[in-house]
């Protein structure tokens, strides 16, 4: 991928916000819909589906594999996928997205034909193991590079023939809970389904599983959460499950309304507590499976008022202009945590961030860089066993690395706002899932959307 050095100065604010911001439809959600529409008895109709780079290639990957997708009638931004037999040869482009590298070779499984899968530099490094040993212990031939310690990595070649048996597996996902919904959201389409039990002492992300679980039964799939020895677990039981079973049937195709993608969301919500004033996003779901929704409740506790009604989320930063520092356990929604690091390098007091070892595995190293540019911007940050602590500081501007991850793009945008001089390298990487970002900002500050 062409990394551009040329740096984007981030615009400082210089007056209380005052802005409605309109956020594009949800990575995760988008992702996973079309994984369910390529295995589905009939077309799915996507409204206002996320357009990309990750959900770009999502797109790509199933035309490769021979599920037609195309422009809704109207010409406009929504998409139709009409599911075709899957089939190799294929070439699949996995750039630096998790959810394509993970959730595609469980579906290339199916398709009968040869499917290799690659993507960006950073993309061989990124664990990929537990999904390829599931998928081998479940019949599929696939061979794979070896990284770290002969751990299967990216790239991979899946010697599909059109079925897969399926059946009971185990997977460590401690490194990452998309090796879980990869593997649930294929399932349906494998000959004995799944049983999938995680067998890692931690489980992260647990309500991205949540979101896989939801949408599977939205489109008319059987699925039990359970716990480890076969009890019952998830929804209103208030057990974690730990183990899943994903029945073999047909997945309903339909029209699906995309909602925002909430994590998305985050950096616009935490400018109103760094520069002060209102940020209001619409269409914010009463109910939802999305990470993203936790930012209701940790922008609160850093001293934002948070109020929704009639599904608009208004975000108000403290009245003193004091951000309050967070000890907090984001092991459920580490997506979150490069805005609310952002936001505890601005605070008055100090901040613990816990439960996110799994964030070393990232589009970076995200404990590391956000460290890294903590300290270059003046503040004092050093990394945990399983986060980061973060101490208050006087900032100053500095030139900011981005290590292609869109979020340490926004995290330095958000700091931005209160620091002059921050100037952000490689500011396109937020294009992975948000390729108007600068617009948007920009927009944001003059308070026009
Ligand atoms: O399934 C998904 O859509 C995601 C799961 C999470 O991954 P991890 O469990 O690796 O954190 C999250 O951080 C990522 O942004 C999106
Ligand atoms: C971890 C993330 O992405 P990915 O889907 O590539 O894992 C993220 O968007 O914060």
């Amino acid at each position: 991928m062409p990394v551009s050095t040329a740096a984007w100065p981030a615009p400082t604010a210089t007056q209380p916000l005052d802005a409605v911001v309109d956020i594009p439809g949800s990575k995760s959600l988008t992702n996973r819909y079309l994984v369910l529409a390529a295995l589905a008895s009939s077309p799915t109709e996507l409204v206002r589906p996320l357009h990309s780079r990750d959900s770009e290639l999502m797109v790509a990957a199933l035309r490769a594999l021979g599920t037609e997708v195309r422009p809704a009638d109207d010409g406009g931004p929504d998409l139709v996928i009409t599911p075709r037999p899957l089939r190799g040869p294929a070439q699949v482009d996995c750039g630096l997205a998790g959810t394509v590298m993970r959730f595609v070779p469980a579906l290339a499984v199916l398709a009968d034909g040869e499917v290799r899968l690659d993507g960006d530099e950073r993309a061989r490094e990124r664990p990929m193991a537990p999904v390829v040993g599931a998928l081998r212990d479940l019949g599929a031939r696939i061979d794979a590079a070896a990284g770290l310690g002969g751990a299967a990595v990216l790239p991979l070649t899946v010697h599909g023939n059109g079925r897969l048996a399926g059946g009971a597996v185990d997977v460590d996902a401690s490194g990452s809970s998309q090796f879980v919904s990869a593997l649930l959201l294929a399932a349906p389409a494998y000959e004995g389904g799944i049983d999938l039990r995680h067998t890692g002492a931690t489980l992260p992300s647990l309500p991205h599983i949540d979101m896989t679980v939801a949408l599977l039964r939205g489109r008319g799939v059987a699925v039990d959460e359970l716990t480890a020895d076969g009890g019952p677990a998830g929804g209103r039981t208030g057990v974690a499950p730990t183990r899943w079973r994903v029945h073999p049937g047909p997945v309903a195709g339909g029209r699906i309304v995309v909602e925002p993608d909430l994590s998305n969301a985050g950096p616009f919500l935490a400018a109103a507590l760094a520069a002060g004033g209102t940020v209001r996003v619409p269409r914010w779901p009463s109910a939802t499976t999305q990470a993203g929704d936790g930012l209701r409740d940790l922008l609160a506790r850093m001293g934002a008022t948070v109020d929704l009604t009639d599904g608009v989320l208004a975000v108000s930063g403290p009245a003193d202009g004091v951000i309050r520092g967070l000890d907090a356990d984001l092991h459920d929604v580490g997506e979150l945590a490069p805005t609310i690091a952002a936001l505890c390098a601005l605070a008055a007091t100090p901040s613990r961030l816990r439960g996110i070892a799994h964030l070393r595995g990232h589009e970076t190293d995200r404990l590391a860089a956000i460290v890294t540019e903590i300290g270059r911007l003046g503040g004092r940050a050093r990394e945990t066993e399983d986060g980061v602590e973060i101490e208050p500081a006087t900032l100053h501007g500095a030139r900011v690395e981005t290590y292609a991850d869109h979020r340490m793009a926004t995290f330095a945008a958000i700091i931005g706002l209160r620091v002059p001089g921050v100037e952000i390298v490689d500011v396109g990487t937020t294009a992975k899932t948000l390729p108007d970002f600068t617009g948007m900002w920009q927009a944001m500050l003059a308070g026009s959307r």
